[in-house]
């Protein structure tokens, strides 16, 4: 990383000196993250492990562990009771906790390794999970965890998942104006992997900074054409640079103006201050992970929920083929 890219890009950010101050310090000692879990079984009593108090916005279903516990090496976790994210991921995905439950279809453009179509399968609880993941070897990971946190496999007789393996342009030809939440967990400059011990090379590099806003407009704008009319596209990063976040945003907003950003009332603090509509940061300084963005839109054109064709499904699915 380039602690003078770092710099700059602080400089332009806050204008308040301690800040500031307290963003760098996050890169030069970063603090330990605590594992967090998502439970896919009901938690047992007694818990197996220490718990963090929680956050306001925290999902029922989810725990941050006391540093120094390790979920993944329980006996639990191959038996798909959890699955291991970090807490940054929950708070990009809970504007989830605002939309309404048992929806028809939800679709998770960028999907592997998996963790937020699980919040979506657990919160929302929709008759249809289409997870999708470009990359073929990232697909066979995210179809793994599927069926060892037991999402079932979807027929029309059963609720469940199917896996595909679509770029998104052809997704939004397959399956038009289907969806009541389209999740976009966005490839990124990845900028915040750098606190989870990571090499990012290049991260605050205008030039890697404008190749991933230029991905993300290309897959948000497919994405839009998946929403049906009401329905909701939720875009996310794990990265702090804003010509992606804010600027894939407002991208959206001017050529797709049917979209809305919808305030979401339990991430009122976490408002971004480089944003002039409802957008959330959350920033490593603030303790509670390595960082992430999320913005919640709502598509705001009439007309009816296009219907998902079976056949269609079955052509692209992924489920039992990895
Ligand atoms: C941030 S990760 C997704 C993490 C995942 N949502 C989760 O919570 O576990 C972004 C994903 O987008 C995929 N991706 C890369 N290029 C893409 C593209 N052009 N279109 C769609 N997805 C892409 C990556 O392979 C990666 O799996």
């Amino acid at each position: 990383m380039s602690a003078k890219l770092l710099k700059k890009f602080s400089d332009r950010c806050f204008s308040n000196l301690e800040e500031k101050e307290r963003f760098l310090a996050s890169f030069n000692s970063p603090a330990p993250l605590h594992p967090c879990i998502l439970w896919c079984d009901d938690p047992p009593d007694p818990h197996p492990f220490a718990i963090e108090p929680r956050e306001p916005w925290q999902p029922k279903r989810v725990d941050r562990l006391s540093i120094g516990e390790q979920p993944g090496k329980h006996p639990a976790h191959q038996r798909g009771a959890y699955y291991c994210l970090d807490f940054s991921s929950v708070f990009a995905a809970s504007p989830l906790l605002t939309l309404p439950e048992n929806v028809k279809v939800a679709i998770d453009v960028c999907a592997a390794p998996g963790g937020k179509s699980l919040l979506a399968w657990q919160l929302l609880h929709p008759q249809l999970l289409l997870s999708n993941e470009v990359v073929g070897k990232r697909l066979g990971t995210l179809v793994a965890n599927l069926k060892r946190c037991q999402v079932s496999h979807f027929s029309p007789e059963e609720r469940g998942a199917i896996a595909t393996q679509l770029d998104p342009q052809r997704l939004a030809e397959y399956f038009p104006e289907s969806a009541d939440i389209v999740l976009v967990d966005a490839p990124c400059s990845g900028q915040s992997l750098l606190l989870k011990g990571k090499k990012v090379p290049g991260c605050f590099h205008p030039v890697t900074l404008n190749r991933n806003a230029n991905r993300q407009k290309r897959i948000i704008g497919n994405a839009a054409r998946l929403v049906a009319p009401g329905g909701y596209l939720l875009y996310m990063t794990c990265t702090y640079s804003v010509p992606e976040n804010e600027g894939v945003c407002q991208w959206l907003q001017k050529h797709y103006p049917q979209f809305q950003p919808i305030e979401v009332a339990h991430l009122g603090a976490y408002q971004s201050h480089l944003g002039q509509f409802p957008c959330y940061r959350l920033w490593p300084q603030q303790g509670l992970g390595a960082g992430a963005f999320t913005a919640l839109f709502q598509n705001r054109s009439s007309g009816q929920q296009s219907a998902i064709s079976w056949e269609m499904l079955q052509e692209c699915d992924r489920f039992f083929r990895e």
